[in-house]
């Protein structure tokens, strides 16, 4: 039995255990993770964070993301921002800005003179074989948004990959928005194969929007970073916000800054806080 070190930290309170994978042995497995992520139990958190050793040469780090069910992840906006924050508050990088690569591509956070931390998250793909969603037809799989029968609704969603999947829906009112039974429903639809984040958008304004999400693997959190970056180019690509200025996300644990603009290849920006909590260990076999 060794004692492995950890952090637990959180942007906007999207909790991360945050674990140094460089300095110390440590091989996933999802039942430990599926452990430690119980809130009475175990350590508590929404996703384990794992800092690699980079494999791509222009990479300072390779970031593994795991939710608390266990599974494996593409990608994790709160958590990039954390990411950033720990390596050089740990000494693992002297950078303000680094190259890091997940499963889900390379991004680029950049820790900001002001604390707050600026992320490239990469460009936004809403093809439905990138997402995966499976399209019932050729007119389905050209549409931007695609109608769902859940029950005997129908509801209609936008995707976007982040790097992760995420199904956008825009609702009047995200108070009453029925978030835990549609999220779960939709998480585990059958027309997205991988299963897939949700979130539940209330457009404000132009540049300002109401964001709840239920996160793959998870559950509703207080924050989603990719859920963020996918509601917004779900919002600007169905004309409902202007691409000209960030756009205000308030989801219920804060605010994140968005800006994307509807241009081929054009990359997804984030910028948001960070916060670590305590340093721990635990027994680990
Ligand atoms: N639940 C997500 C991973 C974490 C995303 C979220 N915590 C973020 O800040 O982007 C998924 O299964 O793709």
């Amino acid at each position: 039995m060794t004692k492995l070190k950890f952090t637990k930290m959180h942007g906007l309170g999207n909790d991360f255990m945050v674990i140094d994978g460089i300095n110390q042995k440590f091989n996933p497995s999802t039942a430990p993770i599926a452990a430690w992520a119980q809130r009475h139990t175990g350590v508590g958190f929404d996703q384990l964070l794992l800092i690699e050793a980079p494999r791509q040469a222009e990479a300072d780090f390779r970031y593994r993301i795991f939710n608390a069910d266990g599974s494996e992840v593409e990608q994790c906006g709160n958590g990039a921002r954390c990411f950033a924050r720990f390596v050089y508050d740990k000494g693992l990088s002297s950078k303000k800005q680094i190259v890091v690569e997940t499963a889900g591509g390379v991004i680029m956070p950049r820790l900001n003179d002001d604390g707050l931390v600026t992320v490239d998250m990469g460009v936004p793909l809403l093809a439905p074989e990138q997402i995966p969603f499976a399209a019932i037809d050729e007119e389905d799989a050209r549409s931007i948004s695609h109608q769902l029968v859940i029950g005997n609704e129908t509801v209609s969603v936008t995707c976007i990959n982040m790097g992760n999947p995420h199904a956008v829906i825009v609702v009047e009112d995200i108070e009453q928005a029925p978030v835990h039974r549609l999220g779960a429903a939709i998480e585990n639809h059958k027309q997205f194969p991988q299963r897939v984040n949700v979130g539940f958008m209330q457009i404000v304004a132009s540049r300002r929007i109401r964001l709840r999400v239920f996160e793959r693997g998870v559950g509703e959190t207080q924050a989603c970073g990719t859920g963020a970056c996918a509601a917004v180019v779900a919002g600007i690509s169905l004309g409902l916000l202007g691409d000209d200025e960030p756009v205000e996300v308030n989801l219920p644990g804060g605010q994140l800054l968005i800006s994307w603009q509807q241009q081929p290849d054009a990359h997804v920006w984030m910028t948001g806080p960070t916060q670590s909590v305590f340093d721990g260990e635990i027994d680990y076999l």
